[in-house]
């Protein structure tokens, strides 16, 4: 989809949410990060966030399992995006996932006021569950874009994210150690 870097300019209530899901390694990140930096060349200002507990790859940078960054400001949780990010023209988020249920009231209000906001998230937890706030973004927002990883085991597109050790806490940040995208009958199937 083209989505027009001077959106912005419409003004109050011209804004909008954008949401990128998927499973883990489907090209979420990059897909952030390719928006992003578009809007950055188009001499926008973009402020990005990610929640303070996601240090994978870096503290501050959003960064893909590919090594593609951009520098961003960690928060503990909602509000502070709402507080840093009012008087910008552009708000990213990635592994949304892991913010509060007060996110969309946030992005809800940035849009509102003409702010273009672009979230990235997983849509499904390793159970197959919907994850944290995910769902009510994805119904709040004017374009989602579901986004396939290659299913290893068979090839086919993945929209699952397998979990390859035992623990059952929904939170466990990890990558290739401790998760694989698989597509419904390998997600399924036995080990
Ligand atoms: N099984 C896989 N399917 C698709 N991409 C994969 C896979 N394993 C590794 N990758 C790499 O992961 C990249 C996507 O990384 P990223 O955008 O960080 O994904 P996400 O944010 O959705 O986890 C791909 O461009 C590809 O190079
Ligand atoms: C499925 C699942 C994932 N996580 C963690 C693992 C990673 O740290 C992130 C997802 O990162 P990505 O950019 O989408 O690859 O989330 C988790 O905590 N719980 C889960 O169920
Ligand atoms: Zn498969």
């Amino acid at each position: 989809m083209l989505f027009s870097e001077k959106i912005y300019q419409r003004g109050a209530y011209g804004g909008s949410i954008e949401v990128v899901s998927g499973s883990m390694f489907s090209g979420k990140t990059e897909e952030l990060i390719r928006r992003l930096k578009r809007a950055q060349i188009a001499k926008l200002q973009v402020e990005i966030f990610k929640p303070k507990t996601d240090i994978r790859y870096d503290e501050t940078a959003v960064v893909s399992h590919d090594h593609n960054s951009i520098q961003s400001t960690p928060v503990e949780n909602s509000s502070a995006i709402l507080l840093l990010g009012a008087n910008t023209q552009v708000v990213g988020i990635d592994e949304a996932q892991f913010f509060d249920d007060d996110l969309p009231e946030v992005v809800n209000k940035l849009a509102n006021k003409g702010i273009r906001v672009i979230i990235a998230g997983l849509d499904m937890d390793f159970a197959g569950k919907p994850f944290g706030p995910m769902p009510a973004l994805m119904a709040i927002a004017e374009h989602v874009t579901k986004v396939n990883a290659v299913c290893v085991r068979c090839g086919s597109p993945a929209m699952y994210s397998y979990r390859k050790v035992a623990n059952d806490a929904k939170i466990l940040l990890g990558e290739k150690e401790s998760y694989e995208p698989r597509c419904r009958p390998c997600f399924h199937a036995e080990d």
